[in-house]
């Protein structure tokens, strides 16, 4: 079975995660995997510098900060990385999964489930919630950056109320042992259905 987790930048998916990996699940962090496929598969550095030119890598390495500075805040772009990038992630998990099927169940965590369809090859889906003042917060802390750069990234995601209405379980991960024992419930849960 496939759970897939998601959430809005800085609300904590990945420490989300975390909780869950320590309770014997495996994870799948798709930001980690998108990096690595946008290093190693030639096809996707192809298109990429076809799409953004050559200044999207520098030395061998992706440029990010190039990058985040032209998807952002031009919705064509963002487009067209997406389209470069998340069916290869796609396929990529698909691999990673059958890998794992004797598993009663994996968790996908990824910033964009809803937005780009892929929530539907989830079977139960679970949304990370933290009020968008400390989602601010962490990352201005976590990420040089700034807080009009996190704004960008806001502006290019769902709200926390349409992915509610769309999801199995909801997490509000404000303080760190009430989020854990909201995992240790949902595990429960989860377990239950396998
Ligand atoms: C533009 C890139 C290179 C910037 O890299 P950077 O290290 O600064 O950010 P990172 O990837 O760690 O993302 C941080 C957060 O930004 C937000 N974000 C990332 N990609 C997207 C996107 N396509 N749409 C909306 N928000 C996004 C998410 O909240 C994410 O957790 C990178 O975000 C990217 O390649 N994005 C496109 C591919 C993608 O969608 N990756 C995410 C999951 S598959
Ligand atoms: N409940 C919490 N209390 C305080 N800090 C937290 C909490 N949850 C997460 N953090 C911190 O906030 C930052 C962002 O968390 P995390 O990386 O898990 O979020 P994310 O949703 O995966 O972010 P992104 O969308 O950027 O990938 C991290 O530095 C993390 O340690």
């Amino acid at each position: 079975m496939i759970v897939g987790l998601t959430g809005g930048i800085g609300s904590g998916k990945t420490t989300i995660a975390k909780m869950f990996h320590e309770l014997g699940v495996s994870i799948y962090i798709a930001d980690i995997e998108a990096k690595k496929l946008m290093h190693t598969s030639e096809a996707i550095k192809k298109e990429l510098i076809a799409a953004f030119g050559k200044e999207t890598y520098v030395n061998g390495e992706l440029n990010r900060s190039y990058l985040s500075n032209i998807v952002f805040n031009q919705p064509k772009e963002l487009q067209k990385i997406n389209a470069i990038v998340h069916p290869r992630v796609g396929q990529h998990f698909k691999d990673w999964y059958e890998a794992r099927s004797d598993e009663k169940y994996v968790i996908k965590e990824a910033a964009i489930l809803f937005e780009n369809d892929s929530y539907k090859q989830c079977d139960k889906i679970i949304t990370v919630v933290a009020p968008i003042e400390e989602r601010f917060r962490r990352i201005l802390l976590r990420d040089t950056t700034t807080r009009e750069a996190v704004q960008d990234r806001m502006n290019n995601q769902w709200s926390d109320e349409k992915k509610m209405a769309l999801s199995d379980y909801i997490i509000h991960n404000v303080d760190l042992a009430q989020a854990r024992a909201q995992v240790f419930k949902i595990h429960q849960e989860i377990s239950l259905l396998c």
